[in-house]
């Protein structure tokens, strides 16, 4: 099969330091992946080139079937072209309810002509209590988004993303700040989408990370250390190194 995203000798430099040096990784259409790394291992960086924030000096990105070259488009476009992003906070409209945040990620799928006077209509409102139900908001549909806990809010924000139906997801540290109960509902979530699309989760949570039970990739001074399941990697003396070397 073949690969979904392919990053191939990809470096970038920032006023001379070398963040991401000759960088190549790759998953497949429905695979999810764990990427851990100590502290400026790269793996923002790694997000940033992956959806256009950051250039590249040289290397290749590639994504989809037949292969489109990531580096000529913009961030506006890549994010059309099927790949989401999560960032650490959750950032809903908090004024809105859980439902219009769904119904306005469904409308960004939309030309900006069909969007003008949109409205849900009966397939779009099938649709958002349908990823409403897969992120366990089916019973708050009608609360204000500013009234859920931070995990509610989070998986919100992932609904948000499943609307526009992206082939890659990139989800950053999703466990911080969660409680226990909302960690194994986010883990099931992730492990879940993952099934249809491919998810990459970057995460410093080794217990979350356990859970995921899917292979790793951990990345130290911009390249990758070692990959496998995490108790493979865990046991590299090269990883063990760098983690209680800082
Ligand atoms: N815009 C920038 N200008 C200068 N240096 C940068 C810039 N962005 C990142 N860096 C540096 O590049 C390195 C990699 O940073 P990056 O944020 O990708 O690491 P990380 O693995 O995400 O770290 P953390 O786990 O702390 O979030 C760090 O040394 C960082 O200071």
């Amino acid at each position: 099969m073949s690969a979904l995203l392919e990053v191939l000798g990809v470096s970038v430099t920032f006023d001379g330091f070398r963040a991401i040096n000759d960088l190549s990784f790759s998953i497949q259409p429905a695979e999810l992946r764990a990427i851990i790394g100590p502290n400026g291992a790269g793996k923002t960086t790694f997000m940033d080139i992956v959806t256009g924030k950051t250039r590249p000096d040289s290397g290749r990105v590639q994504f989809g079937t037949p292969p489109v070259d990531l580096l000529r488009l913009r961030e506006s476009d890549i994010a059309k072209i099927g790949i989401g992003r999560k960032f650490q906070r959750p950032t809903v409209f908090e004024a809105q309810t859980v439902f219009d945040n769904l119904s306005m990620a469904l409308k960004n799928e939309r030309s900006p002509f069909a969007a003008l006077g949109y409205k849900a209509d009966r397939r779009d409102i099938g649709r958002i209590e349908e990823i409403a139900a897969e992120i366990g908001l089916a019973d708050h549909l009608r609360r204000l988004s500013g009234e859920l806990s931070h995990g509610q809010k989070q998986w919100l924000e992932i609904g948000m993303l499943l609307a526009q139906d992206p082939q890659l997801l990139l989800v950053d540290e999703p466990a911080a700040g969660m409680t226990l109960g909302e960690r194994e509902h986010t883990t099931d979530l992730l492990v879940r989408t993952a099934k249809t699309r491919a998810v990459i989760v970057v995460e410093h949570d080794m217990e979350f990370v356990r859970r995921l039970a899917c292979p790793v990739t951990v990345l130290h001074e911009g390249s990758v250390l070692a990959e496998g399941s995490l108790s493979h990697v865990t046991a590299n003396p090269d990883v063990i190194e760098v983690y209680l070397g800082r």
